[in-house]
């Protein structure tokens, strides 16, 4: 199958003032040769800490910002050589809900000017239609037609994140890009929040890239997990009703550490000790991103970047403990 969205060797630097001056290796760098793929349909949760890419990616992959280097392919075809006409339509098929609905609408427009103008922007309905394309998808997010009356301000954080799901839903949408979308919300309405994206997901066949740096989140949402770490993919696994596995990386295994659990006798001891914060934000080298970090290192590990590897079918990890020790089985490693 062809993948609707494909990502190759992505990188994204930041330029620093240095960069000014002449200094090249001033460079922020963001992302390295990130790889990524998602097929028509499908749900793919990518995960990491704050600051390690998430939102960057998700801009390249919707088209607003330029990666330093790779390509960008949307059903196939490298979208630098598309012409305007291609971009408009790659803009209307892949939106984004980011995080904070605050700053997404006009304070002086109505949430129904606001539809109103997402729905310009890429067709030409008369005003009946478009009346009723407002109060369609404002009634699939649960809010009644009177919203579009209302000005940002009037609507509370759960109510304006989910005229932000209908300004991203307005347009019909392939692929949505879900940037946090209830971390900024109130923990008692964000199963009902993540409940109804759900839904709208599968009642609109989207295909659907759920950010988060709450695995359990992706765990709820998606069908496929990849995980980031300082702008490196670390492991991709698949979330199959009977996986036995689950993810191995020890980054990974650490994010899984650090969802809550109720039961005292299943809590994790020396938790605290494998999630210790780097001293410093690890600048790109030669070895693994995670050597400093791993409670599993080992000197190889800080001298060669491990690379992205088949462990089993659709389960890939970049870490030297799978691929070095080859004579120490995956069931063993993990346990
Ligand atoms: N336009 C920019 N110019 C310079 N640096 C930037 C820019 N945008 C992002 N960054 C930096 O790039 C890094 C990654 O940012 P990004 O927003 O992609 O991370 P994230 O994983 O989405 O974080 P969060 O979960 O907190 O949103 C951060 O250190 C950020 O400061």
């Amino acid at each position: 199958m062809l993948p609707l969205l494909e990502l190759k060797n992505i990188s994204k630097d930041y330029g620093c003032s240095e960069r000014l001056t002449g200094k090249e290796d001033s460079d922020f760098h963001v992302l390295r040769n990130v790889n990524f793929a998602i097929n028509p349909g499908e749900s793919i949760g990518l995960i990491g800490e704050s600051g390690c890419g998430k939102t960057t990616l998700a801009k390249i992959a919707a088209g607003l910002v330029n990666p330093t280097q790779g390509q960008v392919l949307y059903s196939g075809k490298n979208i630098k050589s598309f012409n305007f006409e291609d971009m408009q339509r790659v803009r209307k098929d892949v939106q984004i809900i980011f995080q904070s609905s605050q700053s997404i609408f006009n304070p002086y427009h109505t949430i129904g000017k606001s539809l109103r103008q997402a729905l310009e922007n890429f067709e030409k309905l008369s005003k009946n239609e478009m009346e009723k394309r407002i109060t369609a998808i404002l009634d699939k997010v649960g809010l009644d037609s009177s919203f579009a009356l209302r000005y940002p301000e009037k609507l509370s954080g759960g109510q304006r994140q989910r005229a932000n799901i209908a300004r991203a839903l307005i347009v019909q949408p392939r692929l949505i890009i879900c940037d946090e979308p209830v971390a900024s919300l109130d923990f008692s309405i964000r199963k009902k929040t993540l409940d109804m994206l759900k839904g709208l997901i599968q009642e609109m066949s989207l295909t659907c890239l759920f950010i988060s740096h709450d695995i359990s989140t992706v765990y709820y949402t998606c069908q496929k997990v990849a995980v980031m770490y300082q702008g490196v993919m670390l492991e991709w696994f698949p979330l199959t009703p009977d996986r036995h596995l689950g993810p191995v990386h020890p980054y990974s295994r650490s994010l899984l550490d650090c969802v809550p659990v109720s039961h005292p006798a299943r809590r994790i001891k020396g938790r605290e000790k494998r999630l210790a914060e780097p001293e410093q934000k690890v600048l790109f080298r030669k070895g693994c991103v995670f050597y400093e970090r791993c409670p599993h290192s080992q000197p190889g590990c800080g001298k060669q970047a491990p690379a992205l590897q088949p462990l089993a079918e659709g389960h890939f990890v970049a870490c030297h403990r799978y691929h070095l020790q080859e004579n120490i089985s995956v069931q063993q490693v993990v346990l």
